[in-house]
């Protein structure tokens, strides 16, 4: 992709995702490189690619990111954008800090010479009830992310999000309006309980808020005798949207790359057709995107 480029191919790999994190590892690295292969510039792995999802996971495939010897994902993710020359929103994997021995849910970010851009640790953990149907305590286990995140490329920062970050409307709109973001990706696993309702309708909202692209990658829903057993039901549906709210591209909840095309021409031709950047009336209302 020659640089200034108005157009950014993105792979979403919606991958399965077993209790084998050597395999785990070894199918992200297969996709990367065919996603690459078809002409990806950036690829994104789903929330928890390298774990089984669940409170009981977290801790057993936890590794470090910072301050000491990264761990072994983060080493084979290093190597995957590297050999790919793709940039690498490389999901989320369940993180230990090892100065304060806190746990994680971080998504790690490399470029195409597999340096490590940013990561960001999930700012809102995961803690719902919905009687019957779905109880989730992330913050059992895990501490929340105290900073917000964006990486910058050659086609404009590009905000962060894990999964459940998505349903705050504030986040998306300071990496719209403080930091000049032209998307928001969120590797993301909801359910089959929350995913018809809200998965969709929460991108399309984030999308149009901030005219701005949105893309989430799922895991695959795991096979029925791994659900009947305990495994956690994802929602899949891996999609991108435009910035007016459009489903670019998307899926089901099976074993799939997404590809798409992000077209930055188009999403200045929206600004200019609905100038809501410039009529927002902060004289009735807080800006939210105010501060540094
Ligand atoms: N992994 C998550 O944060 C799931 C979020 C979710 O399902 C929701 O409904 O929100």
């Amino acid at each position: 992709m020659p640089l200034g480029s108005k157009l950014l191919n993105i792979a979403l790999v919606q991958m399965r995702v077993t209790a084998n994190k050597a395999t785990n590892l070894q199918v992200a690295r297969d996709k990367v490189l065919a996603a690459a292969r078809q002409g990806a510039d950036m690829v994104v792995l789903p929330e928890c690619f390298n774990s089984p999802y669940g409170v009981q996971h977290f801790a057993k495939y936890a590794e470090a990111i910072k301050g000491t010897e990264p761990g072994e994902s983060i080493k084979a993710l290093a190597g995957m954008a590297r050999e790919a020359q793709v940039y690498l929103v490389g999901g989320s994997i369940p993180e230990v800090d090892p100065t304060t021995s806190k746990h994680y849910n971080t998504c790690p970010v490399f470029n195409r010479e597999g340096e490590l851009l940013t990561t960001h640790r999930k700012v809102h953990l995961f803690d719902i009830d919905v009687p019957g149907k779905i109880t989730f305590r992330e913050s059992a286990v895990l501490s929340p992310g105290e900073h917000l995140s964006h990486f910058a490329t050659e086609w404009g920062p590009i905000g962060l999000g894990i999964c459940y970050d998505l349903r705050f409307p504030e986040m998306a709109m300071i990496a719209a309006r403080r930091h000049g973001c032209v998307a928001m990706v969120y590797p993301a696993a909801f359910n089959t309980t929350t995913g018809p309702t809200f998965f969709e309708l929460l991108q399309r909202a984030r999308a149009v808020d901030n005219l701005f692209y949105v893309a989430t990658c799922s895991p695959a829903r795991p096979p029925a005798e791994e659900l009947a057993q305990g495994s956690y039901p994802a929602w899949g549906h891996s999609t991108i949207i435009s910035p007016i709210g459009e489903v670019v591209a998307t899926c089901d909840a099976e074993d799939t790359i997404v590809h798409a095309q992000l077209d930055f021409d188009k999403l200045a031709e929206y600004r200019t057709s609905y100038p809501i950047y410039q009529q927002r009336r902060f004289d009735l209302y807080p800006d939210v995107a105010e501060g540094s």
